[in-house]
Formats: C-alpha cells, structure tokens, sequence
C-alpha cells in the first residue's frame, strides 16, 4: 500500500465531501470509499446487521468502529490490486477510529478537512434533500442536529491528533475554488510519493 496515496476526507455532513470526492475521482481515478455508503449498502442489503446499524444512523450517533473499519478494510482489499489510490470519506469520526485505521489498514498520506459554518450545513444538507429522489433517513431535522452534534464532539481530537498531515480547507467558498486547493495538497503527495519511490 505505501505506492498509492490514502486521503481521509474529514469535514461535518452536508460540508461537501462528496461533491469534492466526485471531483477527485475524475481527474485522478482514485478509488471512493465513502463509509456512510458502505454502511447504508448494509441497511439496505437488509441484514440483521443492517437493521441495528439503521437504528444507530438514525439516532445521529457513531455505528461502532469494528463495523466501520471492517466494511472498509473489505473494500480496501477487493480494490487494491488495481486502485490508483484511497479516498477514505468520512472517516475516521473520531480519533480512535484513525488510530485503529492506521494500524490494521495503512498510514495515511493526507487529511482534507472541509470547514464549514453548522449553518451553511444544514442549508446544503436540506437543498441536498430537496434535490434528491432517495430520500436519506438521517437528513431530517432532529438527525442533523444530532449528527452536528456528533461531529462537534470529536473533530478537534481528530485535528489536533493528526495535525501535521492535515490541510484545513475553506469549504464556504464555491465547488471550483475548494477544488483548487484540493488539487495542489493531491499533487503535492503524489510528488512526494514518487520522491520516496525513487530513493528505495
Ligand atoms: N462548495 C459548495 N458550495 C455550495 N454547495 C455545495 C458545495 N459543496 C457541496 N455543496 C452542496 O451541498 C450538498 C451536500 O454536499 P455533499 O457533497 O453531499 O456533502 P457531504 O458528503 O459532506 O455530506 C450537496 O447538495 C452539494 O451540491
Ligand atoms: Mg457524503
């Protein structure tokens, strides 16, 4: 795994992580791995699983790590044979969540945390809702607060833990703006990565 970047993606719901990861994704053919995803793959497949994880992702809490962290390892392994790189949506939420990441997966390369006032996103969670056909169970108003509430909690343990690998990005300002930077931290890595492949 040490030739091919891992990104966590950091940053409250609705803050735009996957609008930027969509944008990754096409210009750098990375692998998105989004673990609100995966985990609503598991609620849907119908599982006796799914039905608990619903339960806990309706209350806007935090699904424990060793479901979290096995669904993505899983789909770690299936792709990184051919993957040209992680992007880790999500996750960690807090900071254990990293910690066990990085000893069972693989360090990662670079954290992108989208920062965000709590106002902008709600607005961007219920236009995201308004927009969508697959209504989300957790985009209701008491969820969102609740998982506002979630993120609050852990996000300066997590920045403060990984602080010399993350990039704080200003996520107010429009898709194309944001991507910029998104773009120099990415070449960035990929730059030193190449760097370090050369001197082994
Ligand atoms: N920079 C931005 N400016 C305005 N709207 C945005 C921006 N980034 C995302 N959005 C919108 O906000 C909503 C939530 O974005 P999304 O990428 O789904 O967030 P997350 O994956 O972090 O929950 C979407 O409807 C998206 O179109
Ligand atoms: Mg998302």
């Amino acid at each position: 795994m040490a030739e091919i970047p891992i990104i966590w993606i950091l940053g409250g719901p609705g803050c735009g992580k996957g609008t930027q990861c969509a944008k990754i994704v096409e210009k750098y053919g990375f692998t998105h791995l989004s673990s609100g995803d995966l985990l609503r793959n598991e609620v849907a497949s119908g599982s006796d699983k799914g039905r608990q994880l619903q339960a806990v992702m309706a209350s806007g809490g935090l699904v424990s790590n060793d479901e979290v962290l096995s669904l993505l390892n899983d789909a770690i392994s299936r792709a990184k044979g051919s993957s040209k790189g992680f992007l880790i949506d999500g996750y960690p939420r807090e900071k254990n969540q990293g910690i066990e990441f990085e000893l069972r997966v693989a360090p990662a390369d670079l954290a992108l945390y989208f920062e965000c006032s709590e106002d902008t996103m709600v607005q961007r969670i219920m236009a995201r809702a308004a927009a969508s056909s697959v209504k989300r169970d957790d985009d209701n108003e008491k969820t969102i607060r609740a998982r506002l509430l979630t993120f609050r909690q852990n996000t300066n343990a997590i920045l403060e833990c990984y602080e010399p690998k993350t990039l704080t990005i200003n996520a107010e300002r429009d898709v194309d703006d944001i991507f910029l930077e998104v773009v120099q931290a990415i070449d960035c890595v990929l730059k030193k990565k190449q760097q370090n492949a050369a001197q082994c």
